[in-house]
């Protein structure tokens, strides 16, 4: 079922395909169904949400019901034990640790000639943040969301996310993970629907300033459609991981790390690159093994099958390259000597050094960020941090002797580009004092 690729040729166009999953022919209905969710929510508010929750999330509520009570978040501190709460207690620690380290400050400089320089950062008024929650609950995606806009100080922030079954509701954890990194705004709407929300408003669900976080395709694509309107953290999309092993590799960790991928999604991407073959072998071996009893057997099965792939290459160099032109959202170095291959690695969006640094580490709580792009996005976009909810203005005085000296060159770059008001702006001033006429 994983397929193992030794021609080079055959490997780029199968990594193509990979990459690309989110923008095929296939997609392309998908996108249209979005467009048409967005418009809806655009026109109609909470009776389009309303809709789009009962079609696509079997779910039947009323405008009321869309904001989480405060009962309900008190009792869902009932319903998780304590070792669960220890845990997201300490994620949200370390969490924290990692995004205060570099939290940008406004500067200013005053420059030897009158003239004074510098950046004034300010949080955005108001996130929008989206936790997935259609295959798998996702506490983690809380902490790793809503603790770097408590960093930035965003004064308010809206969280979103699916209402889950009729039975179980939204998972207790994801509800304490949210009090826990101080969020208490919480509305039960997901998918293509909750991104419109955020972005347009309706009558219950505030218009944010910027929408952050993962989700399925339908989520994605909402979100490229809405940039612009809002902003947007970065396309983070059916999750990836890609895996350079060399011999040194147990292929029962490296199965276990595919797969701890694909199980998220059906369009998940796990790919091994190796220039070992008998650990290409025994890693497909692997995978089949530990699919037999594996609780999200037909999920996990049709993402292995569909974009899983294991290619042999001639050598560590050539992984590196091929991994390049992927540009994972994850990317693990199981070989004898990480960090010299690190030096060869340009595009990826975390990169877990090792055998014993599973991917997984970093998805709960060494403290970077688990919101990562995906689908190439990683060669020019990077995690979210605490700059995604700051936004800098510039900041810029001159004296009078200051715009005296430069008023010169001002003006001959003004009347180049034919802006006479431009240069005229700068011309009276250096006439002095004017008077009204
Ligand atoms: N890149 C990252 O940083 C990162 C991190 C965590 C998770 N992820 C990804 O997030 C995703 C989570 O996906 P999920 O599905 O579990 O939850 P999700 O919340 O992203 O999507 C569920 C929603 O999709 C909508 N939906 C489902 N089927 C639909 C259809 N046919 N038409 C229109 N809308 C439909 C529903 O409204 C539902 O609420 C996975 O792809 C996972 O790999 C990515
Ligand atoms: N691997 C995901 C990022 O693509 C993050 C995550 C959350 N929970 C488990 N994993």
């Amino acid at each position: 079922m994983l397929r193992i690729i030794t021609q080079r040729t055959e490997a780029r166009s199968e990594l193509r395909r990979i990459c690309d999953r989110t923008h095929d022919d296939q997609v392309t209905h998908k996108e249209s169904t979005v467009r048409e969710v967005l418009q809806a929510v655009k026109r109609q508010g909470d009776r389009a949400l309303l809709h789009y929750t009962s079609e696509f999330d079997r779910r039947d509520l009323k405008s009321d019901d869309l904001r989480v009570s405060g009962s309900e978040l008190d009792a869902a501190y009932q319903q998780v034990p304590k070792e669960l709460l220890d845990a997201i207690q300490l994620a949200c620690r370390q969490v924290e640790a990692f995004h205060r380290q570099r939290v940008p400050k406004s500067w200013v400089h005053f420059g030897e000639n009158e003239v004074v320089l510098g950046k004034r950062y300010t949080p955005v008024d108001r996130a929008g943040i989206y936790v997935p929650g259609g295959q798998a609950s996702y506490p983690s995606t809380v902490i790793m969301n809503a603790i770097p806009a408590k960093v930035a100080k965003v004064p308010r922030i809206i969280m979103v996310t699916p209402p889950g079954s009729a039975e179980n509701g939204i998972s207790p954890a994801v509800l304490v993970a949210a009090q826990e990194a101080g969020v208490e705004e919480i509305y039960r709407v997901g998918g293509a629907q909750a991104i419109a929300a955020l972005a347009y408003g309706t009558e219950t669900i505030p218009k944010v300033d910027i929408i952050t976080g993962p989700g399925n395709i339908y989520v994605t694509l909402a979100k490229k459609l809405v940039y612009g309107t809002v902003g947007i953290d970065s396309l983070a999309g059916p999750s990836e991981v890609l895996i350079i092993a060399d011999k040194s590799a147990n292929p029962v960790y490296v199965a276990a790390d595919m797969l701890a991928q694909a199980e998220h999604d059906q369009m998940a991407a796990s790919i091994l690159l190796t220039d070992d073959s008998v650990l290409a072998r025994k890693v497909v071996d692997e995978v089949e093994r530990q699919l037999v009893d594996h609780p999200r057997r037909l999920l996990t099965e049709k993402a292995i099958a569909h974009y899983g792939l294991v290619v042999v290459v001639e050598s560590l160099e050539v992984a590196a390259e091929l991994s390049n032109e992927f540009a994972p959202e994850h990317l693990e170095l199981e070989v004898v000597d990480p960090w010299g291959l690190l030096d060869k690695i340009r595009h990826a969006g975390a990169i877990f050094l090792g055998s014993s640094t599973p991917e997984a580490v970093g998805d709960y709580l060494a403290g970077p960020n688990h919101t990562l792009p995906t689908s190439g996005a990683a060669r020019y976009a990077s995690a979210l941090t605490v700059e995604t909810f700051l936004k800098h203005s510039s900041l810029v005085q001159y004296s009078q002797t200051a715009l005296e000296k430069v008023a010169g060159a001002i003006e001959a770059l003004a009347l180049a580009e034919g802006l006479h008001s431009h240069a005229e702006s700068v011309r009276l001033r250096m006439r002095g004092n004017q008077e009204l006429p």
